[in-house]
């Protein structure tokens, strides 16, 4: 059996840059990667879909650059050069990051899936199927998650794409079918739909994006609706079944009636499960919740001293900068003599549909749930010099304030670059800056920052009450 100082099972958005700082700090360390190194986010996540997603928009403006005398040969764009430029984008970071590691004398990628076979001892079955054991005081989970299969009937009698399948395609869907309307969903759904495809969603709750304020997730409903995604709310999915190679269809009960919606391809899109199934747990004493995740404490600790669990597979937000930051957490506390926590950490998100959407800290349903006394400020985008110059009006910037305070406890922008307004509104979250300080503020005109001048001005906030 190798002894090694440190294992890290699974090379995600945590464990690359942790290798490479417990390299730093003298340890030998060992990554058992089962996939690509880089993980979901490299390889089947953030880095294709936002490629897709911005080629996406190149299309959309080209098409709306006609307006003014620039005439397109074609109207559907070549699928397989999107999917050729998306996959050179994903092979640069995974190539970049391959060669980072392996110039790192301090460490060793395994190929292949790692499972406990002991007290921290790993069994590695390699990609060419032969067996390693590995040894270390310091094990660090970090497999992530895949995408969750729900039990529907006949759903698994017909050739279902995932969001990790779809992106193997070099070919655009005819018409793309989405059982599912959250992230995964909206940011496929509007893309192919950009690209040529006819989509159609199906979900279970009320509205998209369910965990988000009504007013988001009917703005954002409407912004899809307008590029011609056909969007069912409130449906049940009973039944799934193919027509032909070429045809699926699915039954749903919406409103008290049944109906059947049909297409050429059906992505599932419906949450994402733990990739704790293969480490043979039990073998270390390590605990899994009913879902599988592995429950951690504020320190990123497994209930096994020296084993630590980061990024998806612990459960909570899902997103690589989350876990990305676990490993920030982590190093700090073992190498610079600080004490971290995961615990309420203000965790920053985005939808990266096209207006983008930011979100970060309390929505207004929670400030209300939680009786604050708050205020909200609410801005049309068309409010925006900047977007009524690029001509991309859709959208609102909303935040929510403490009314005695004046700091910003939540903010939902969709806007193009909601992403970085949002981040700006995030750093004055965490200098703890008042709305009427950001309001006074001098920024350069016509930025998008510039809109939350406007954003606080006493015109655009109403109280509680007037709400
Ligand atoms: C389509 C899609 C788009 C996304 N877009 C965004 C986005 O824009 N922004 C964002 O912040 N997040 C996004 N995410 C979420 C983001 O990708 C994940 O939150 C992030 O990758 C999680 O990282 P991680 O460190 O938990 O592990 P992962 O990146 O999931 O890596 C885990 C690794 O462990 C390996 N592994 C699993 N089991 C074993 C085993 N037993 N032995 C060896 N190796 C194993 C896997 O092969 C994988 O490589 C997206 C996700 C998807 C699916
Ligand atoms: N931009 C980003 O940061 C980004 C992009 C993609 C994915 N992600 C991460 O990946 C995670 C998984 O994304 P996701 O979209 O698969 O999950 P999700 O949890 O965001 O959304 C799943 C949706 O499917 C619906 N649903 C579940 N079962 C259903 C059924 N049987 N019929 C109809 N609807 C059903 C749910 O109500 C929900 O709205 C996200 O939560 C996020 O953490 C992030």
């Amino acid at each position: 059996m190798e002894k090694f100082d440190a294992i890290i099972i699974g090379s995600g958005q945590a464990g690359n840059p942790l290798a490479k700082r417990l390299s730093h700090e003298g340890m030998r360390v060992a990554i058992v990667e089962s996939a690509h190194v880089g993980g979901t986010c490299i390889n089947y996540g953030c880095t294709p879909t936002k490629t897709l997603v911005g080629l996406a928009k190149n299309v959309t403006q080209a098409r709306a650059a006609s307006k003014y005398g620039i005439v397109l040969k074609n109207e559907v764009p070549d699928y397989k050069l999107i999917s050729q430029r998306k996959d050179e984008v994903v092979g640069i970071y995974r190539k970049g990051l391959e060669k980072r590691l392996s110039e790192d004398a301090n460490i060793t990628v395994f190929h292949g899936t790692g499972s406990f076979s002991g007290y921290k001892e790993i069994q590695v079955k390699l990609s060419d199927l032969n067996y390693r054991s590995i040894t270390a005081n310091l094990i660090f989970i970090n497999t992530g998650a895949r995408a969750h299969i729900p039990n529907i009937e006949g759903l698994q009698s017909v050739n279902f794409l995932t969001s990790q399948s779809i992106l193997e395609l070099d070919y655009l869907p005819k018409e793309l079918l989405i059982i599912g309307g959250g992230y995964v969903s909206l940011e496929f759904a509007q893309l192919f739909q950009r690209l040529g495809s006819q989509v159609t969603i199906v979900e279970q709750s009320v509205r998209l994006l369910p965990k988000e304020d009504e007013d988001v997730g009917l703005e954002i409903t409407q912004i899809l609706e307008a590029e011609g995604v056909n969007i069912i709310t409130g449906a049940t999915t009973r039944r799934v079944w193919a027509n032909s190679m070429e045809s699926v269809s699915v039954e749903i009960l919406s409103e008290g009636k049944s109906q059947t919606v049909s297409g050429s391809h059906l992505l599932v899109a419906t949450g994402r499960r733990p990739n704790t199934d293969d480490l043979n747990l039990p073998e270390t004493g390590v605990q899994v919740d009913e879902k599988g995740f592995i429950p951690v404490n504020d320190y990123l600790e497994t209930k096994v001293a020296g084993i630590y669990a980061l990024g998806d597979v612990k459960g909570g937000p899902a997103f690589t900068h989350v876990s990305y930051h676990d490993y920030i957490v982590l190093t700090e506390n073992l190498f610079d003599k600080k004490t971290s926590s995961i615990r309420n950490r203000l965790i920053p998100y985005c939808v990266f549909i096209d207006p983008e959407l930011g979100r970060i800290g309390l929505t207004e349903k929670e400030a209300g749930e939680m009786g604050l006394d708050f205020s909200v400020a609410k801005m049309k985008t068309s409010f925006i010099a900047r977007a009524v110059e690029v001509g991309e009006t859709s959208g609102f910037i909303k935040a929510i304030v403490d009314n005695k305070t004046r700091k910003i406890l939540g903010v939902a922008v969709i806007c193009p670059n909601g992403g970085e307004l949002m981040s700006l509104l995030q750093v004055a979250m965490m200098g703890g800056l008042t709305y009427d300080r950001l309001r006074d503020t001098m920024f350069a005109h016509p930025t998008y920052a510039e809109a939350v001048n406007n954003l606080f001005h006493p015109a655009h906030i109403k109280s509680k009450s007037e709400l």
